[in-house]
């Protein structure tokens, strides 16, 4: 495959995986974005340059993860190497429980696809697979590829995703601490099996999500209680775990944010005023922590090639099914 643009901009939506219930499946997707440039280069060098999130800390060659998820997509494409500048415009705090590795992942596949000459070529399914196969799990990757909320899993045909519907009245809040959790760390303390009273338990909540999310958020309360992780992850957590307790003690659906320590809490209608209510009252008891309302994001991940002297101008890269990835 040829390659049909040398410069494009891609822009990525943070995550809130899990979702209470749906370890390792649901997802949604949040406006806060991460904004990368893409240009090819004759030399065979890389050069990356980070700005916000993550600047002096990730690498800054070959090692960086969205040079080697694009590098990995082009190479699956049978794209020619070339060398190439990266610039990066992080917002999506680094082992928070908001998705920042996926979204990087997914802005390395994205960008690649957006600089192919026939983007077609990677679908949606194909730039998921792509993703999990970085991430090892697909709750993250897909609500940053396709916006909105979205339940994926996998199966014998692979790797695959829906778009769940999220009733307008729904808001999101994220309570982010200063500390820093690895995901890696906070999957290692799950333990190898679970009761099966938990799992029925789970299973039920996680059906029952579905219908919250799209049309009942009165029921986003008990659709968002879990047995599968949440519990066990509160040793490597103890601040989150408390203010989890607090805020579900006064009623609120509030979740540990992919694998923590962010919390998340869903509300609607007056629950949201009374979390603002409640947040403002607690400013002293929650210093290093920083809350912040985010739209939903039902764009998700987004390319657009940028023109060169000679050529038409920028244009917006189509997704699988001519809007954006969905
Ligand atoms: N934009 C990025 N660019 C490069 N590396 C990143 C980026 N975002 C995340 N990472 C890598 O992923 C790590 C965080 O991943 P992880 O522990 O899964 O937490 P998170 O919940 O933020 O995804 C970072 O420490 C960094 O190594
Ligand atoms: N299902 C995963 C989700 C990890 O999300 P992240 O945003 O913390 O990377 C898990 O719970 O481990």
């Amino acid at each position: 495959m040829q390659l049909g643009a040398d410069h494009v901009v891609v822009r990525v939506p943070a995550t809130s995986a899990n979702l209470g219930p749906g370890f390792d499946a649901m997802g949604l997707a949040l406006a806060l974005y991460d904004e990368l440039e893409v240009e090819l280069r004759a030399v065979d060098e890389v050069v990356v340059e980070v700005a916000g999130e993550g600047a002096g800390e990730v690498p800054t060659g070959e090692d960086h993860l969205v040079v080697r998820a694009l590098r990995h997509t082009l190479e699956l494409a049978g794209a020619p190497l070339t060398g190439l500048r990266l610039q990066c415009a992080n917002r999506i705090p680094h082992g928070r429980g908001l998705g920042s590795s996926a979204a990087a992942v997914v802005a390395g596949v994205v960008a690649a696809r957006a600089l192919l000459a026939d983007p077609h070529v990677l679908d949606a399914t194909t730039v998921l697979r792509i993703a999990t196969e970085f991430e090892g799990h697909p709750d993250n990757a897909a609500p940053a590829i396709r916006g909105g909320a979205t339940l994926a899993w996998q199966g014998s045909g692979g790797v695959r995703a829906v778009d769940l519907e999220v009733d307008r009245r729904i808001e999101a809040t994220v309570l982010v601490p200063d500390a820093r959790l690895a995901t890696s760390r906070a999957r290692g303390v799950l333990p190898a099996q679970v009761p099966h009273v938990d799992a029925a338990f789970t299973a039920g909540r996680a059906g029952l999500l579905v219908e919250a999310l799209a049309r009942r958020p009165e029921l986003l309360f008990d659709a968002t209680e879990d047995r599968l992780h949440q519990d066990y992850r509160a040793s490597v957590m103890a601040g989150s775990a408390e203010l989890l307790r607090a805020l579900r003690s006064e009623g609120f659906a509030a979740t540990i944010s992919g694998a923590g320590p962010t919390v998340l809490a869903l509300t609607s209608g007056d629950g949201t005023a009374r979390l603002d209510e409640l947040l403002s009252g607690l400013v002293d008891d929650v210093a290093g922590w920083r809350a912040s309302r985010l739209d939903i994001d039902t764009q998700g991940a987004v390319a657009r090639r940028i023109g060169g002297p000679g050529s038409p101008g920028d244009a917006a890269v189509p997704g699988p099914r001519g809007g954006s990835m969905r």
